[in-house]
């Protein structure tokens, strides 16, 4: 993985909105993301976690403020390899025919000029053998995709987007819908990035699999971000919403800011106007 250039970070939007034609799902979004962090965004169904991540990928229309991706303004941004996105509920269609390795490789295209042949290089080769590695799939490299169970499927997914050796991970929901047994390998997977120091910013119900690799906490509440900071303050700030988390439910009230003093009047650790946590600032410990 590289390092950003110049210091920048990694994504910074600044009063950013986004949505869809004329609805507007997320306003006044400031966030800084720094090189080495990895960010759970958490929130009830609905409340905007994946237009955020599409929003930052230019899938979802932006209304407002501006996004910088490696410190460029993101309409200007063509180093596409750069950003790793596992989108949500994605699993691989049983109609195509591949093997995992094959489905892994086309991650290493964003990495090749399209009308040169590329898969001639022994590098591309090895980076697909390191990444199905990374992912506990190199058993797996001759088998084919619609085979695998969903966990499985997931992991695929996440070696594809490792393939093009990205600067950061967006992931969206990689531990829904997957068993307990795999949703451990997934964390375990996580993991081992973190620890190779890989960028990543991770929407997430199931914050508990996750915990001890997440530095920082994003909560996305009715289209604005509610909190901002560590897990630490995270937890002795919301309390019941720890108990949620840690009876491993999810509910579609969870995080529900009907169930939180309004942030305008009692603002939680982190959120905007809250005084020391400011959203924008680097919240590593
Ligand atoms: N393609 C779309 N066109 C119009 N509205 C959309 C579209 N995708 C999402 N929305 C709406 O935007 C709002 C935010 O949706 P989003 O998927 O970002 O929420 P989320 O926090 O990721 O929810 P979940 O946890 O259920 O995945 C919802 O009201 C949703 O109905």
């Amino acid at each position: 993985m590289n390092g950003t250039q110049g210091g920048a970070p990694v994504i910074q939007l600044e009063n950013a909105s986004f949505g869809y034609a004329d609805r507007r799902v997320l306003s006044g979004v400031t966030l800084s993301v720094e090189p080495g962090e990895v960010v759970a965004v958490l929130g009830p169904n609905g409340s905007g976690k994946s237009t955020l991540v599409r929003g930052l990928l230019g899938l979802t229309e932006r209304l407002g403020g501006t996004v910088r991706l490696f410190g460029e303004p993101a309409d200007k941004f063509d180093q596409h390899w750069r950003i790793g996105y596992v989108p949500q509920r994605h699993t691989l269609s049983a109609s195509v025919r591949a093997t995992v390795r094959e489905i892994v490789a086309v991650g290493r295209l964003t990495r090749h000029k399209w009308w040169k042949p590329f898969w001639h290089k022994a590098t591309d080769s090895a980076i697909v053998d390191r990444e199905l590695e990374v992912v506990g799939l190199a058993d797996r490299a001759g088998t084919d995709v619609a085979t695998l169970s969903g966990g499985q499927q997931r992991r695929v997914l996440i070696a594809r987007a490792l393939a093009s050796e990205p600067d950061v991970l967006l992931m969206d929901e990689p531990t829904a819908g997957v068993d307990t047994a795999n949703q451990e390998v997934l964390a375990q997977v996580l993991a081992k990035l973190a620890a190779r120091g890989t960028t990543m910013l991770i929407v997430t119900h199931e914050l508990e699999a996750l915990e001890d690799v997440v530095t920082r906490i994003v909560v996305v509440r009715a289209g604005r971000i509610g909190f901002d900071g560590t897990p630490q303050e995270f937890h002795s700030g919301e309390d019941h919403t720890r108990a949620d988390h840690h009876n491993g439910h999810h509910h579609d009230d969870e995080l529900d800011p009907d169930h939180h003093p309004d942030p305008g009047r009692h603002p939680l650790p982190g959120a905007p106007g809250a005084g020391p946590l400011d959203p924008r600032r680097r919240t590593t410990p």
